[in-house]
């Protein structure tokens, strides 16, 4: 039996925001409610996202927790340091998906170092295909999920980087304190405002690295869901590149291979780990047995996360690749998942598969 609920979107002018409400369009038991904004309060929804004209004629009001109370569920898109606040101010009758990174770390110490100021606390963390120690494919997050009245959403970069090498930490088959990830990004995950760093690249003709040299704030973040999957201590070097794109994240993570781990035995802890999973998908190996490789084209617009593994011997690493779109398995899609858990209904809800392609 479906039940509906009533959902306000906090951030609808944003990108996270609006692809919220792109997603929520399309679920058979959403109904929309009141959409919030910051300094464009006061202006139409459609002047900010000319792609969803069935709410174009929608006045964007102030985010207040008064404009936000009074429906089933809230998603807030918020600039992280915002949301604590206004998430304070909400009754725990309501769910709040909070798709910033406030809520989404358990060490206070982390939070400090990386973004500075008092952290806000914890929530159950939002990542439904987390394994936990010992798990062979996820089912205690989603455990920790259901009924939840408030869910932290990973980072985008963090689900991307989590899914690929988690299974390797699970199944004790790589060493988590060798690891190195290097990511291609679209320029969206930087929201609509463009950052400084961005501003080079903002011709689109060019690549460049950012948060370089364990700087970003999204490595306690990866530390964090790495040890919850196994990991005595994790060590990673972590560099993302904004590549000329609008959606998507490559990201290509690599590990030692464990001692006397014996290398056909590596490609069966993915496969295990993701052999149930909607929409995290190990893409088989093609005729002859070569590999097929993930692209960030084929799940643009899709709550698809695509990954691949190999082993090189030469250099006696693991090597994996995962793609999604920052925007809705990296955001929006993955916090529906969660509203879904959340509420009691089917995890795939208002999600799909199903990408746009060329
Ligand atoms: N973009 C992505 O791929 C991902 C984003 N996220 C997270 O989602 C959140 C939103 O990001 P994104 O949509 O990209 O950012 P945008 O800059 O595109 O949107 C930010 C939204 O927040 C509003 N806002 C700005 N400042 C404030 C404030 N002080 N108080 C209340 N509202 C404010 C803006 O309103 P106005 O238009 O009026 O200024 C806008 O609606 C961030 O925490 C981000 O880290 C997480 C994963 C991936
Ligand atoms: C291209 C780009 O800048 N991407 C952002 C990802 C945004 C994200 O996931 O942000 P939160 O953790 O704050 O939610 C970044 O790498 O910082």
């Amino acid at each position: 039996m479906h039940m509906s609920f009533t959902v306000a979107v906090a951030g609808a002018s944003g990108y996270a925001g609006g692809e919220a409400l792109r997603l929520l369009l399309g679920h058979p038991d959403a109904r929309i409610g009141a959409l919030t904004a910051h300094g464009s309060a006061g202006s139409l929804l459609g002047e900010h996202h000319p792609h969803l004209p069935a709410l174009a004629d929608r006045v964007l009001q102030p985010t207040t927790a008064e404009v936000l109370a009074g429906h089933d569920v809230v998603i807030l898109g918020l600039p992280h340091g915002a949301s604590a606040a206004i998430a304070a101010e909400l009754g725990d009758d309501c769910l709040v998906l909070d798709l910033g990174a406030d809520h989404r770390l358990s060490d206070s110490g982390a939070w400090t170092a990386f973004y500075g100021g008092e952290h806000a606390g914890t929530w159950p963390y939002g990542l439904p295909e987390l394994l936990h120690a010992g798990e062979a494919s996820a089912s205690a997050q989603r455990a920790a999920l259901a009924g939840a009245r408030r869910v932290a959403v990973p980072g985008c970069n963090v689900t991307a980087v989590t899914l690929g090498l988690q299974p390797g930490v699970a199944a004790g088959v790589i060493e988590p304190t060798d690891l190195v990830a290097v990511l291609a990004n679209g320029y969206s995950g930087a929201g609509k405002a463009l950052k400084p760093h961005l501003l080079a690249a903002k011709g689109l003709g060019s690549a460049q690295a950012y948060g370089v040299g364990g700087t970003h704030r999204h490595i306690p973040e990866i530390e964090q869901n790495l040890t919850v999957a196994g990991a005595a201590s994790v060590s990673i070097s972590f560099t993302p590149t904004l590549v000329p794109m609008s959606r998507g994240i490559l990201a290509t993570a690599t590990a030692r291979l464990a001692p006397g781990v014996d290398v056909g035995s590596v490609r069966e802890a993915w496969e295990t780990a993701y052999a149930d999973e909607p929409f995290v998908h190990l893409l088989p190996a093609g005729a002859g047995g070569a590999l097929r490789w993930p692209t960030t084209a084929a799940t643009s617009g899709a709550n698809t996360a695509l990954v691949q593994v190999a082993v090189d011997e030469r250099a006696g690493r693991v090597v994996t690749v995962t793609a999604l779109d920052n925007l809705v398995k990296g955001t929006a899609g993955g916090a529906l998942q969660c509203l879904n858990l959340a509420l009691g209904l089917p995890e795939t809800a208002g999600l799909t598969t199903t990408g746009v392609a060329p």
